[in-house]
């Protein structure tokens, strides 16, 4: 008798032991959607476990970045940082949009990961080259990814990777949730709230406000985004209205009706001028401090 309530005393203190672990993984933040979509958190993930699932997939991802007029500035700290942090060890293809091809600058490049230049148009508004992208990502998908190309990410050049950024990114729709926002109650988004535009959100809808600088996903799924939002961004041009914060704009109406299987968490889209948090563990990736002013066509 003395025997089995030891028995059950020791499998019990493992059992307790075990499930303090697991809620340690990360109890201060939620680490999932209420449409149960994984939110990635450093502690969340296992990232040899990870990397045992997508390495034997041989899988390439394709990344877009643009850098019109003196956003090629950003590009050096850009690229370096990404060959240090950004899905090491996989295959990476950088398509980079830019006006200034001889301002590229030349950045050695790991295994396996390769860039390719494409010359882009010019622009006096810095919203249209911001509104531009969903376009080119849309006809870049069409024209030279199928076949090439399982992931793709596009990015805003005016960031740099701070910590791994692997592939428990990867997913079949991906949004990150933004810096600032993340936490504020719903009716605190800045959606475009004019019913004349279709990015229009009421303020009895929304989830979370996801960042316009990280978009990723299968190629058939961002292609479905893109040309979608391209779409809702030629409907709005017709009726002479542009969405508050452009492409992000109609990329919250898109996810708040095409949920995203991932979103990552603000580790993956900070920003350099804000006060870490608690629940900042690590900061991958975050945006530059940047004078609007003195970068912008129109500040
Ligand atoms: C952190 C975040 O989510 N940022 C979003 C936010 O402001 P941001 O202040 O981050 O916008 P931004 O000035 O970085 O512009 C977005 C991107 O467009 C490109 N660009 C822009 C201007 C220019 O002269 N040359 C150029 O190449 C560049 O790749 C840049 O990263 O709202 C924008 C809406 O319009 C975009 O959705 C951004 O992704
Ligand atoms: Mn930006």
């Amino acid at each position: 008798m003395r025997k089995v309530t030891m028995r059950f005393g020791q499998n019990f203190y493992l059992f307790s032991i075990i499930v303090i672990v697991s809620l340690l993984g990360r109890p201060d933040v939620a680490t999932t959607t209420l449409w149960l979509a994984p939110i990635v958190w450093d502690g969340t993930f296992d990232q040899k476990m990870i990397d045992n699932i997508y390495k034997p997939r041989n899988i390439t991802v394709a990344t877009t970045v643009f850098a019109v007029g003196k956003y090629v500035r950003f590009l050096k700290d850009f690229l370096e940082s990404a060959e240090q942090h950004f899905m090491v060890g996989y295959r990476v293809h950088y398509y980079l949009f830019t006006d200034r091809p001889d301002e590229v600058p030349a950045v050695t490049l790991g295994e396996g990961r390769q860039l390719t230049v494409i010359k882009t148009a010019t622009s006096n508004r810095w919203q249209e080259i911001s509104l531009r992208r969903m376009e080119m990502i849309e006809k870049l998908i069409e024209k030279e990814l199928t076949g090439k190309a399982d992931y793709i990410f596009s990015l805003d050049v005016d960031s740099k990777f701070y910590a791994h950024w692997g592939a428990e990114s990867l997913g079949d729709l991906v949004g990150v949730l933004h810096a600032w926002y993340f936490g504020s109650s719903r009716n605190h988004f800045p959606y475009e709230r004019r019913p004349e535009s279709q990015a229009f959100i009421p303020f009895e809808e929304g989830d979370y406000y996801y960042g316009g600088a990280v978009i990723g996903g299968r190629l058939d799924e961002v292609h479905k985004l893109a040309k979608t939002c391209r779409m809702q961004l030629d409907v709005d041009r017709a009726n002479h209205i542009e969405a508050i914060w452009q492409e992000e704009s109609h990329l919250n109406k898109y996810f708040l009706y095409n949920k995203p299987s991932k979103a990552l968490s603000p580790e993956y889209l900070w920003d350099d001028t804000k006060w870490k948090r608690s629940y900042l563990k690590v900061v991958r990736f975050s945006q530059v401090v940047k004078n609007y002013a003195n970068i912008r066509p129109n500040p």
